[in-house]
């Protein structure tokens, strides 16, 4: 039994999917690839799908000996172990970060900088790293002393939890797809993957900001313009930096892609916040349906974390991030546009 093309079954009503996914698959490099009509396209299956391409373009596969089934029948599990019925953080969101990752590890500065282990390592981390989300955040998980946070002692609760499943998941029957690697390479990738998914935590951001900023003043770079980075604890902070990037991207997408998620993220937050409601706890920051001013919120939002942290990233790979930088300008100013009475641009 052969595995389908994209390493998913395709919809029978849709005629002509398999050259309206090839064709969006073909921006699998590109910035603005439409990560919302490959999950239409794929019956819902698009971190599979993305994942799949990418260790095939990649020659990752071949390069550890990854039986492709094992792989395909490990990420059909992970991608049923998202929750579709959480708005923001399911299988949509994971394959975005996952193509964002690669992209961002496509940046000519970071060329040939890191080995296929760490690669490897990185996807993977991107694909796993929100598996089992239940749409609450850290903070709620240990408000409501829940299951969860008891069992992490209330620390990075959510990321704790991805990376236990992921691994467990390892385990099952046809899934092990590290199999072939030996002990030493498991361990590594193992370790890298643990350090990348707990930094995706939001309080890590500003020692993870701090630290990109020293990176950046302190950057050496070799005569043809790439990083250097001779030690683990350097390689780890890119990528850690690299990943939560690729995690807080959705501002710096093109426009439309922004709002959606954006939607996205909003619905899941009020769904939070009418529980928290409900509950009587006090509702939570940006998650109050009543009193958010979304656009406003997006505004600071861009503002006071995403957009010093791309500022950075960009420095580090310079000049590769250059038109990411500029979506990111784009919709600050579309979102303060938006905002009632605000005043209107300065006329040139
Ligand atoms: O929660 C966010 C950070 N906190 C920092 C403290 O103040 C509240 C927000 C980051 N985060 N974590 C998980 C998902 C997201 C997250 C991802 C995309 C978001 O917006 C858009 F890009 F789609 C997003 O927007 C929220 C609502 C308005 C402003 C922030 C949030
Ligand atoms: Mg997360
Ligand atoms: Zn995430």
């Amino acid at each position: 039994d052969s595995l389908p093309r994209f390493g998913v079954p395709l919809p029978q009503d849709l005629p002509n999917a398999e050259e309206e996914l090839e064709r969006e698959l073909d921006n699998i490099d590109k910035w603005g690839m439409d990560i919302f009509r490959i999950d239409m396209l794929t019956s819902h299956r698009p971190l599979t799908c993305v994942s799949y391409t990418l260790f095939e373009e990649r020659n990752l596969l071949k390069s550890f000996n990854i039986p492709p089934k094992t792989f395909v029948t490990y990420m059909l599990n992970i991608e049923e172990h998202y929750n579709k019925e959480v708005k923001y953080h399911n299988q949509v969101h994971a394959a975005d970060v996952t193509h964002s990752t690669h992209f961002l590890l496509c940046a000519p500065a970071l060329e040939s900088v890191f080995t296929d282990l760490e690669i490897l390592a990185a996807l993977f981390a991107a694909c796993i790293h929100d598996v089992r989300h239940p749409g609450l955040n850290n903070q709620f998980l240990v408000n409501t002393n829940s299951e969860l946070a008891i069992m992490y002692n209330d620390e990075s609760v959510l990321e704790n939890h991805s990376l236990a499943v992921a691994f467990k998941l390892l385990q099952m029957d046809n899934c092990n797809m590290l199999e072939a690697l030996n002990k030493k390479a498991v361990a590594a990738v193992q370790k890298m993957v643990i350090d990348m998914v707990l930094a995706t935590d939001m309080v890590k951001h500003m020692s993870l900001l701090a630290e990109l900023k020293t990176m950046v003043e302190t950057k050496k770079v070799a005569g043809s313009g790439v990083l250097l980075l001779d030690n683990y604890s350097d390689r780890i902070q890119v990528l850690k930096n690299l990943l939560h990037c690729a995690d807080l991207a959705n501002p710096a997408k093109p426009p439309d892609f922004c709002q959606q998620w954006t939607q996205r993220v909003m619905g899941e937050f009020f769904t939070q916040g009418d529980l928290e409601k409900e509950k009587k706890m006090e509702v939570s920051p940006m998650m109050d349906r009543n009193t958010v001013v979304v656009e406003k919120s997006q505004v600071g939002f861009i503002d006071y974390i995403i957009h010093p942290l791309w500022e950075t990233w960009a420095d580090l790979v310079y000049p590769d991030a250059q038109d990411i930088l500029m979506y990111l300008e784009q919709n600050r100013e579309y979102y303060q546009g938006q905002i009632r009475d605000s005043p209107p641009p300065e006329t040139a």
